[in-house]
């Protein structure tokens, strides 16, 4: 099992940096002050300086919850273990509440560490009858793990869950994620960063004004709705092709991205959070979130 978790869990992937996420000023501000800077230093942080051991970051989909606890990981120089609740249930059937308690071992072995959980509404939603014996358990050796981790003083582990559904989080599980932070949809700012970053590496003709012309439009995309409308325009010089011609063609004659592959990419991909949903997660920030307005 420990095998698995550092093979599976435990990630190798490539640093994220603070670059890598765009927008989210207020997030990655507050994030650096009472996360990073206390790990860091901890012979400076102690006592009521100390960092939160739970951070819950929630929000839409795709709007960068996964890339900023990576980027926690990274920027505090500590191991970064990643893992979704559902496939605590799903994918190592019967072994879940087993995965949860080797988990929390190897992170304490290689603290300071990072353990990131998604979509943690999945294992904290509030318990109901129905509920299947063995999600249970895991369930509850998830909150016995969390607790030692978060009441540990001298363990250097920070939990932080992601979720696009706050409001499924019981009060016991919301008590021990101390700091809740609210990830917003990009605004247009941040768009036309993640648009120009993703073209960077692909030959395109984009002016200022055209980036600026798909920002407009591109009112209320998530990051994910923006890399994925980023990849659909990149299809465009590819369709304009003859099929014969795929075969034979050098890969530099592909003609560059225009403005228009944008407009029709735009037509397919549409924004994927409705207003409702916005609206209950702003309700959701001004009742319980850290820093909710
Ligand atoms: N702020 C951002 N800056 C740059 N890229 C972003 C940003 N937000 C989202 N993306 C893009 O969207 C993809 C999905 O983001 P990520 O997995 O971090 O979102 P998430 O909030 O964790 O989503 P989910 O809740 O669905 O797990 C990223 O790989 C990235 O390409």
């Amino acid at each position: 099992m420990v095998e698995l978790i550092s093979n599976e869990i435990m990630d190798h992937g490539p640093p994220v940096a603070w670059e890598d996420i765009a927008g989210l000023e207020f997030a990655k501000k507050t994030i650096r002050e009472i996360v990073i800077w206390p790990m860091l230093r901890p012979d400076i942080f102690t006592g009521l300086r100390g960092p939160p051991k739970g951070l819950l970051l929630f929000g839409p989909p795709g709007t960068g919850k996964t890339l900023i606890g990576k980027c926690i990981a990274c920027q505090s120089k500590s191991t970064f273990f990643s893992i979704s609740a559902s496939s605590l249930t799903s994918k190592w059937i019967g072994e879940g509440e087993k995965m949860v308690k080797a988990l929390f071992m190897v992170a304490r072995v290689h603290q300071p560490s990072v353990v990131f959980i998604d979509e943690i509404d999945s294992l904290l939603s509030q318990r109901s009858n129905d509920e299947h014996e063995s999600s249970r358990r895991i369930k509850t050796e998830f909150l016995v793990q969390l607790d030692g981790a978060t009441t540990g003083q001298d363990d250097r582990i920070l939990v932080v869950g992601a979720t696009n559904r706050p409001q499924e989080i019981d009060e016991a599980a919301r008590r021990r994620l101390v700091k809740r932070l609210y990830i917003p949809l990009p605004e247009e700012t941040a768009r036309g960063q993640i648009v120009k970053r993703l073209m960077n590496e692909q030959g395109n003709e984009l002016s200022e004004s055209d980036v600026e012309f798909i920002c407009k439009e591109t009112d209320g995309y998530s990051g994910s709705d923006m890399a994925n409308l980023c990849k659909e325009a990149a299809l465009g010089p590819i369709r304009s092709l003859a099929f014969e011609d795929i075969e034979s063609l050098a890969a530099d004659q592909v003609r560059a991205i225009t403005l228009q592959d944008f407009e029709d990419a735009i037509r397919q991909v549409r924004a994927s959070v409705s207003q409702k949903d916005l609206d209950s997660y702003l309700d959701w920030n001004k009742q319980y979130g850290s820093f909710g307005i």
